[in-house]
């Protein structure tokens, strides 16, 4: 289970970030993670990663508190950020042997894991080449094949669609599905409504900084569309 209870992330120098937020996903869960531009999604994933410090609250996945022990806590999530960062001199190759070095990967496991997701992303041949040579949305795709080699119990995605061609977002889709049915938790932040509505069963979307809706889609659709609702929440931006 992850649990975040009562974040607060205030930057310095302004009053925004993320307010109060708490968010309890379980096995099997995805759940889209949605607002406006500077709504704070990105400030609350980078926090419940733990890149960014945060000023309150708590956050757990399982027993492990990821203030106390960040090393385990990191050591169990997949992590894709909005802007991949990556070394431009080193081959995509190189970039999966280090990644797989940090997560500690047998050889054997590794071989077979990145066997299926070179081939799934049409990324067999484009791995031996200069990162510096990637367009932002094979980038995208190297930074998916990293994170779920390791088959990571917590998968926290920072708008994984953008720049991923149909065949890599059709890819991406049934990843996910296939993952949560398999055990792992998924948070995804988005700005595509009706992929979301689709496959999420969770809800949270932040405004200003604040979680005005938190709720299972279920629910959230009994009441009208989630373009509708986005509207409406978001109506005072
Ligand atoms: N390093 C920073 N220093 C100061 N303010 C920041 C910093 N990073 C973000 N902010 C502000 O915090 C707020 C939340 O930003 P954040 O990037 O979390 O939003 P977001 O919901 O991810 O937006 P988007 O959909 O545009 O990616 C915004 O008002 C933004 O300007």
């Amino acid at each position: 289970m992850l649990s975040v209870k009562n974040l607060s992330k205030t930057y310095k120098g302004s009053n925004k970030g993320v307010q109060n937020l708490s968010l309890e996903l379980h096995e099997g869960d995805i759940c889209a993670f949605i607002g406006a531009n500077g709504a704070g999604k990105t400030t609350t994933i980078k926090s419940i990663v733990g890149i960014h410090t945060f000023d309150e609250g708590e956050v757990k996945l399982y027993d492990t508190n990821l203030k106390d022990d960040p090393e385990h806590y990191k050591s169990m999530i997949g992590y894709s950020p909005d802007t991949p960062a990556l070394y431009n001199n080193m081959t995509g190759k190189a970039y999966i042997e280090l990644i797989a070095s940090l997560y500690k990967m047998e050889a054997d496991e590794l071989d077979e894991r990145l066997r299926y997701l070179l081939k799934e992303l049409k990324f067999e041949s484009a791995v031996h080449d200069l990162v510096s040579s990637y367009s932002h949305g094979m980038k995208q795709r190297l930074v998916l094949i990293a994170l779920l080699m390791h088959n990571p119990k917590l998968i926290i995605l920072d708008e994984p669609f953008v720049g991923l061609d149909p065949n890599a977002t059709d890819f991406l889709v049934n990843e996910m599905k296939s993952r949560a049915s398999e055990g792992a938790i998924i948070l995804y932040s988005t700005h595509v409504l009706e992929v979301a509505e689709k496959i999420c069963n969770k809800l949270v979307i932040l405004n200003n900084g604040e979680a005005v809706v938190n709720d299972s889609m279920e629910n959230v659709l009994k009441k009208a569309s989630l373009n509708e609702i986005f509207r409406d929440v978001t109506s005072n931006e």
